[in-house]
């Protein structure tokens, strides 16, 4: 279904309760499968969440993941290690697209049983589950963190632990020290030095613990690009953030700063304050934040400047080709875009031409950077519900701003 995004103005103040984080409700869900004494909370309502607590909880012989990355890449692991049981792991047409051969030659080589069902390289694979016997293995680094966290995640129920060597530039670090902090809420503990991890076994329970998940700071990042794009004074309360994330995405509030966009924490709340205007031309390296590039992107379009933006060779293989994708949509709208294989760089424009219907290519990513236009002109996002992959309420939440929004 396409949504029109009526030419809004927002309330000067208002608040918002975010879901919590994907990332980190994944990594707790495969770790309470594993560990049943954790118990959460704030558990993301993403699809790609619900997506992973059901195939954790099915008998079935076939789990479909749909367009969920993290949970293609998790359960691989996970499957690998569960004696006994055999799962055929598929997804979306796009998951097919999507590498897993980093990951699944890193299991094989510890042990595992997987083998492709279609194309070498790609999902849907199927997976023996048995008692994996190696505890060291070496693996490329710089095609996407999801691989290197799977494995962290099972390490602890392999009988010797698990030694990893990563090669090569390590891409999405963040997401990587995400997990060993989780192991380590946990008690489960884990040494990251240089280019080696290592995470010790664990064979006995762990002390019960309750651990809330921190709502999402890549869903925050458009409520960052609304009020950079707002009038100065404009405020938005978003809720529940934590004064140290695990996050990287978090870097949004050094990054806002350069839009006169201030963040403020108090009371497990951020409110983020449009004090200043900055329209200098801007450049980001975002290989430690890959998912704000296209909020980060839609911002400086909207705001007439120019940017340049690295560290992107991630984004062509994720939900779509976010380089391409981003390229063809602001060019729709009157910008000028070129793309490298992990840059972007968009010139200055002086105007959005009105009307124009979005593409979202399946991506909740280009669905949720392109609304806040909104504020700027009417426009069209074409299969809005694209959204629920990561943050299911968006458009309601839009709408409780101001954003005048109809189907
Ligand atoms: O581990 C995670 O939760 C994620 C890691 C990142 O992927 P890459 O490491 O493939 O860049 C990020 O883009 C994705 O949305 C979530
Ligand atoms: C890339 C993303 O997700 P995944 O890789 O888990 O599909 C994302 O949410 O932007």
């Amino acid at each position: 279904m396409h949504f029109i995004l009526h030419k809004s103005e927002i309330a000067k103040q208002s608040s918002i309760q975010i879901t919590g984080s994907k990332s980190e409700s994944n990594r707790l869900l495969l770790l309470q499968a594993l560990y049943p004494e954790l118990n959460l909370e704030n558990i993301s309502n993403s699809d790609d969440s619900s997506l992973m607590t059901k195939a954790l909880s099915s008998n079935s012989e076939v789990v479909d993941i749909h367009h969920a990355g993290t949970a293609m890449r998790f359960l691989t692991a996970y499957f690998s290690i569960q004696e006994g049981r055999e799962v055929t792991l598929t997804g979306s047409h796009r998951m097919k697209e999507r590498p897993i051969k980093i990951l699944v030659d890193a299991l094989k080589e510890l042990g595992a049983d997987i083998s492709y069902v279609g194309n070498e390289g790609y999902p849907p694979i199927k997976i023996k589950g048995k008692k994996l016997p190696k505890n060291k293995v070496s693996l490329k680094a710089n095609v996407s963190s999801q691989y290197i966290s799977a494995l962290l995640l099972i390490a602890s129920k392999l009988e010797n632990g698990l030694v990893l060597t990563l090669e090569g530039e390590i891409t999405s670090v963040p997401y990587i020290k995400m997990t060993l902090s989780l192991l380590d809420e946990m008690g489960i503990e884990s040494y990251f030095e240089g280019n080696t991890i290592s995470v010790k076994p664990n064979t006995q329970n762990l002390t019960p613990k309750t651990l809330t998940v921190e709502s999402d700071w890549s869903s925050a990042s458009y409520y960052f690009s609304i009020v950079a794009l707002s009038d100065i004074g404009v405020e938005i309360t978003l809720s529940a953030y934590k004064e140290n994330s695990l996050q990287g995405d978090s870097a949004l509030i050094e990054i806002y700063k350069n839009f006169g966009v201030e963040t403020f924490a108090s009371n497990n709340k951020i409110v983020l304050k449009k004090v200043a205007n900055n329209n200098t031309p801007k450049s980001f390296n975002l290989v430690n934040a890959p998912d704000i590039a296209q909020t980060i992107a839609v911002t400086c379009f909207a705001l007439g400047i120019s940017c340049d933006l690295t560290g992107l060779h991630t984004l062509k293989i994720k939900e779509t080709d976010r380089l391409v994708a981003l390229k063809t949509e602001i060019e729709k709208l009157g910008g000028k875009v070129d793309i490298t294989n992990e840059s972007l760089h968009l010139y200055a424009s002086s105007s959005i031409k009105s009307g124009v219907s979005i593409a979202t290519y399946h991506d909740h990513r280009m669905a949720m950077a392109f609304a806040p236009l909104a504020l700027i002109t009417n426009l069209v996002i074409e299969e809005a519900m694209v959204v629920s992959k990561s943050y299911p309420t968006y458009w309601e939440d839009l709408a409780s701003l101001g954003f005048k929004i109809t189907k």
